[in-house]
């Protein structure tokens, strides 16, 4: 019987689930739920869990992998986790309202089906922490920079995956400046100099940055205390407004999914798509500056691998910084995950 890992990530809309040879290699399955409702990841999970019962009869589960988008101060690198590690975690859901609990729901639920099983914790902003300081640093008072609220950056396990894939794609561009565009239902841009994270555009949560499916991105922080004091808007009311109800959604008032948008003759639904599109090119300019310029841009997430009309016009936007080469690499978070989860949990030369 052979081993094997098992990967849940756990997105935002969607929960993706693949099973890899302990050794190293292909996936032996992989499965995907998408267009999930916000209470529609139990279910979610329940398939995925079912699925692998089956599809993996023939061989011994040693471990399980997870995406779980923060890691906060602590954690440059995956984590073997145990209760003290879980409850740490529990404590970042403020910092990721969309995300964190989803990916620790799923850790229960494995801890509860098979409670000696050893579990992993892969982070989306692990691949981040090394950015220069002051790439992390906001312009708050030296404290709160001391006390964890400084940019994290996600999409992390994305972002080390197609650098790792980048020099069999692109050996210049592996080597030089590099625009990833993470293009998904949340969405983000990192800027690579030599296949490592120097900047990007979310933050201290994954809501900053791009125009997302229902996160609205970078705000000016004076909106927030403007909604509280003017309409007496309660705190977590003017989170879940950022978070679930702007974006994609909010501004086409019809759908935070980019299909059903490209689909639409409505003209408030092309108005999301241009703000969406104009917010890449804005960050673009942003990152290349701070990389010096650009080599190549490279897209990924669900809409930058399918929707040609998306890639088109983003690169139409940045078309100013001159011959810039591009790519499309689809990305494969499951299998980054597979790897840190192997890596953490078989012994180098260990026999089975
Ligand atoms: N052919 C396509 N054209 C345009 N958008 C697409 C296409 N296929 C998928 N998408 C979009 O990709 C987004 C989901 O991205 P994905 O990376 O799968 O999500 P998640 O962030 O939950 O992992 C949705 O907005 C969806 O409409
Ligand atoms: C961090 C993040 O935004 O993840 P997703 O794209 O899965 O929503
Ligand atoms: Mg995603």
């Amino acid at each position: 019987m052979a081993d094997a890992v098992l990967v849940i990530n756990a997105g935002s809309s969607s929960l993706k689930f693949a099973a890899f040879p302990a050794a190293g290699g292909d996936a032996l399955m992989r499965g995907t739920v998408d267009r999930l409702p916000a209470d529609g990841h139990d279910q979610a999970l329940t398939v995925a869990l079912d699925r692998c019962k089956t599809d993996l009869r023939d061989h011994r589960l040693i471990g399980v992998g997870h995406r779980v988008v923060h890691g906060g101060v602590k954690h440059s690198s995956p984590a073997r986790i145990d209760a003290a590690v879980l409850a740490e975690l529990d404590g970042l859901t403020p910092l990721a309202p969309l995300h964190q609990p989803h990916g620790l729901a799923a850790v229960r639920a494995v801890t509860r089906l098979a409670p000696d099983l050893p579990q992993v914790a892969c982070f989306d902003t692990a691949f981040h922490r090394a950015q220069p300081e002051v790439a992390q640093r906001f312009g708050l008072p030296r404290r709160f920079h001391d006390a964890g609220v400084r940019r994290y950056g996600f999409h992390g396990l994305s972002y080390e995956y197609v650098a790792s894939v980048l020099p069999g794609v692109d050996p210049g561009a592996a080597a030089g400046r590099t625009i990833v565009a993470h293009l998904g239902n949340g969405a983000s841009l990192c800027a690579l100099l030599g296949g490592r994270s120097v900047a990007t555009t979310m933050g201290f949560t994954p809501t900053d940055g791009l125009l997302m499916g229902t996160r609205c991105g970078a705000i000016d922080p004076g909106v927030p205390i403007y909604l509280m004091n003017h309409y007496g808007m309660r705190v977590d009311h003017v989170g879940h407004l950022f978070d679930f109800e702007s974006g994609l959604l909010g501004v086409s008032g019809l759908s935070a999914d980019m299909r059903e948008l490209l689909a639409s003759a409505d003209p408030h639904a092309a108005e999301a798509v241009e703000l969406f599109v104009y917010r890449i090119g804005r960050e673009i300019g942003s990152l290349a500056a701070a990389i010096g310029g650009l080599d190549a841009l490279v897209f990924t997430g669900g809409i930058g691998e399918n929707s040609a009309v998306v890639r088109d016009r983003v690169c139409a936007a940045a078309a100013w910084l001159g011959p810039v080469r591009t790519h499309v690499i689809p990305t494969d978070e499951e299998r980054m995950i597979a790897d840190h989860t192997r890596r953490l949990l078989v012994r180098p030369g260990a026999t089975p």
